[in-house]
C-alpha cells in the first residue's frame, strides 16, 4: 500500500468511524439558518425605510368624497372624532347638511369645522379647487353600485359605473395633488370593494370600475412615493349602508348568495380599519379574514408597505391559492344550482 492510499483510507476511517457524515446535514443547515437570519435582519433594518410616518389626524384637513352617507360618513365621522377639519362632498345638499350636524356632535375641540361641497364628482371637478385649500387627505368614497345580469343591464350602466366609482376619484385626485407634491405631504384613499379584487355573477358593471381603482392607485402610488405623499386603497366586503339597501333591490340571488360568503360589515367597522391603513400609509386596507386572504392572494406587484406584510404575502400565497379553488368550486355550484332551479320553474309555470 502506498502512503497515499493510506493516508485516504485513515480519513475513511475516520470519517465512518466519528460520523462525521451524520453531521453534515446540520451544518448544511446551520448555514441556511445563518442565511435566513441574515436576510431577515438585513429586511428589517430597510423597513423603516418604507414604513411611511403615520399621519397626525388632529389638526389635519380631510376630504370624503361620497361623505354624506355610508361607508363615507363614517370614515369623514372617525377622522372628527381624532380631530380633523372636515369637507364633504356629495351631490344631494339636505344629505350633506344632515351629515354636516351628525359630525358635529364628535367634536373633541372648538377649532374643528365642518364644510360642504355640493358637486358631481362624475363631472368635471375644478371648480371645487379653489374652495378646497390644501388637504392631508383625500377619501374618495364618492360610488355607485349596480348587480344584474351582463346581458340585462342597460348599456349605459357600464358608463355610468366607470364615470362615478372610476372619474369620480380621478377628478378629486387631481384637484388635490397639485399642492400636496408641493407640501411633500399627504394621503390618496380610493375606496374599491371586494369586487375590485375578484369579478363575480351580476357585478360585469362594477367589478371592472372597482378593478380600474387598483390600476390607478398602483401606478399613482409609484408617482408620488418620492414626495412623501401615500396611497390606500381599501376593499371592504358588503356593508350595511343605504347604497347596499338600494342595490340589494335589484341584485340577482347568485350576487346575493356568493356575497354573503363574506358577511356583512357595519359602517363604522370598516371606517375604523380605512382610516387606520391610510394614516399608516398601507397600500392596502382590508376587512375580515376573508378581506385578508383576498388581499395576500392578489396582491400582484403592489407595493408592500411593511416587512411583516411582504413576508406574509410569501408564506401564505399557495395555502389561500388553495383554499381559493374551494371558494370558486362553490361559487360555480351557487351558479349551477340557481340555474336549473329557474329552468325548473319555467318549465312548471308553461304546464300550468
Ligand atoms: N356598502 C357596501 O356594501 C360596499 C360599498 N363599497 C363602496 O363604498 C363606497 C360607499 O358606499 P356606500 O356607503 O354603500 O354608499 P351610499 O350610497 O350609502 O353613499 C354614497 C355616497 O356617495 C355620494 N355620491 C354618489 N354618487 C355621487 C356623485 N356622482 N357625485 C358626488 N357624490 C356622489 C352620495 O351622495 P349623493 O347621492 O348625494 O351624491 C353618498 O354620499 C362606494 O364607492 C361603494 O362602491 C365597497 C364595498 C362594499
Ligand atoms: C382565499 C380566498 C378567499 C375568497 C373569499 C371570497 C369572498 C367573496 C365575497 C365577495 C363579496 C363581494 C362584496 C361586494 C360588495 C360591494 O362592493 C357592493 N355591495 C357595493 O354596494
Amino acid at each position: 500500500m502506498s502512503s497515499e492510499e493510506a493516508l485516504s483510507s485513515t480519513i475513511t476511517d475516520w470519517l465512518f468511524i466519528n460520523s462525521w457524515w451524520l453531521l453534515l446535514p446540520f451544518i448544511m443547515l446551520l448555514v441556511v439558518a445563518a442565511f435566513i437570519v441574515a436576510f431577515v435582519l438585513l429586511l428589517y433594518m430597510i423597513s423603516p425605510l418604507i414604513s411611511p410616518k403615520p399621519l397626525k389626524l388632529n389638526g389635519a384637513h380631510v376630504v370624503v368624497t361620497g361623505g354624506s352617507s355610508g361607508i363615507g360618513k363614517c370614515i369623514a365621522i372617525e377622522c372628527y372624532r381624532q380631530g380633523a377639519f372636515i369637507t364633504l362632498v356629495a351631490r344631494d345638499e339636505a344629505k350633506l347638511l344632515q351629515a354636516k350636524k351628525e359630525l358635529e356632535k364628535y367634536a373633541i375641540n372648538d377649532k374643528q369645522v365642518v364644510l360642504c361641497i355640493s358637486v358631481d364628482v362624475s363631472s368635471d371637478y375644478s371648480q371645487a379647487q379653489e374652495k378646497l385649500g390644501p388637504v392631508d387627505m383625500l377619501v374618495n368614497c364618492a360610488g355607485t353600485s349596480f348587480s344584474g345580469k351582463f346581458e340585462e343591464m342597460e348599456v349605459d350602466r357600464f358608463k355610468r359605473m366607470m364615470e362615478v366609482n372610476y372619474l369620480g376619484s380621478v377628478y378629486p385626485t387631481r384637484a388635490v395633488i397639485t399642492t400636496m407634491k408641493e407640501r411633500r405631504m399627504g394621503r390618496i384613499m380610493f375606496v374599491s370593494s371586494q369586487a375590485g379584487q375578484i369579478g363575480l355573477f351580476g357585478y360585469t358593471a362594477y367589478s371592472p370600475s372597482k378593478f380600474a381603482l387598483r390600476g390607478l392607485a398602483e401606478s399613482l402610488q409609484m408617482e408620488m412615493k418620492p414626495y412623501n405623499i401615500y396611497v390606500t386603497v381599501a376593499y371592504p366586503p358588503d356593508t350595511d349602508t343605504p347604497g347596499l339597501a338600494e342595490e340589494n333591490k335589484t341584485k340577482p340571488l347568485e350576487t346575493k348568495l356568493i356575497s354573503e360568503t363574506s358577511g356583512v360589515c357595519q359602517p363604522d367597522q370598516v371606517a375604523k380599519i380605512i382610516v387606520r391603513d391610510a394614516v399608516q400609509g398601507n397600500f392596502n386596507s382590508s376587512v375580515g379574514p376573508d378581506g385578508y386572504m383576498l388581499s395576500a392572494l392578489t396582491c400582484g406587484m403592489s407595493p408592500v408597505t411593511s416587512i411583516t406584510e411582504g413576508l406574509q404575502q410569501i408564506v401564505t400565497m399557495g395555502l389561500f391559492r388553495t383554499i381559493a379553488l374551494f371558494y370558486l368550486g362553490s361559487f360555480d355550484s351557487i351558479v349551477r344550482r340557481c340555474m336549473i332551479q329557474r329552468e325548473q320553474s319555467k318549465a312548471a309555470d308553461k304546464r300550468e
